[in-house]
């Protein structure tokens, strides 16, 4: 699952794991961003503690684990990169990319984006409020999967912080305690 998981929150474990019963998925690798490329002109958290909370946050699930391929890697972060890589270290593998259906609507102009479907099937989230028009996309490669309704956004986890309102359950207890002690988002949007 890629994303800039910034921070990561229920939503995208429960994503993950309806996604996982679906597909029979025997792993799922969490790979949060190096430099995200459509964020770029956004204030991202470094990437380590992006990382070290995704970490916390999916420890105690046996089928969860978490790749530095893309902060590893280094320079702003494309998914033919991270298929690539992901590939590499496990080449029997049948790769599914899950991200959200916002991301994936946009699927046409990553780079490589032809490559991108040879590479792996897309299992593109939606969450409240976000469609996904599937025109141009090769249906069998791009897969919709509706997730139970979770409002929640890192956008809307860091408004809350900065304005000093509780994360408590939007994100898992020892992310609320790696934000609190290393004090995030507090100066960012
Ligand atoms: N509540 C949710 N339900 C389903 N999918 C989600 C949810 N929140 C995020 N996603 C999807 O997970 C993918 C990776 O998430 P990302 O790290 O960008 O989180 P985000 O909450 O969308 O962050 P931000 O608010 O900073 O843009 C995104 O493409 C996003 O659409
Ligand atoms: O490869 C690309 O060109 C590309 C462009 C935009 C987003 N992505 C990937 O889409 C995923 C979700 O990105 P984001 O910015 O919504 O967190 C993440 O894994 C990104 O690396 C990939």
């Amino acid at each position: 699952m890629g994303g800039t998981f910034d921070p990561v929150h229920h939503g995208h474990l429960v994503a993950a794991s309806e996604v996982a019963a679906r597909f029979g998925l025997d792993e799922v690798v969490f790979v949060p961003t190096g430099t995200p490329s459509f964020k770029q002109d956004q204030d991202v958290t470094p990437a380590e503690h992006r990382y070290l909370m995704t970490v916390i946050a999916t420890a105690s699930n046996p089928r969860f684990t978490v790749s530095r391929v893309d902060i590893d890697r280094g320079g702003v972060t494309f998914t033919v990169d991270t298929l690539r890589d992901l590939k590499a270290a496990r080449p029997d593998a049948e790769l599914f990319f899950i991200t959200g259906a916002d991301a994936v609507a946009q699927i046409l102009t990553w780079k490589d984006a032809q490559e991108l479907f040879s590479m792996a099937q897309f299992v593109a989230v939606t969450r409240p409020g976000h469609t996904l028009s599937v025109e141009g996309l090769p249906v069998d490669r791009v897969h919709v999967m509706e997730i139970p309704a979770l409002a929640i956004s890192s956008t809307d986890v860091r408004a809350r912080e900065r304005a000093g309102q509780p994360v408590w359950y939007l994100v898992p207890d020892g992310v609320v305690q790696y934000i609190a002690k290393h004090q995030l988002y507090r100066g960012l949007s």
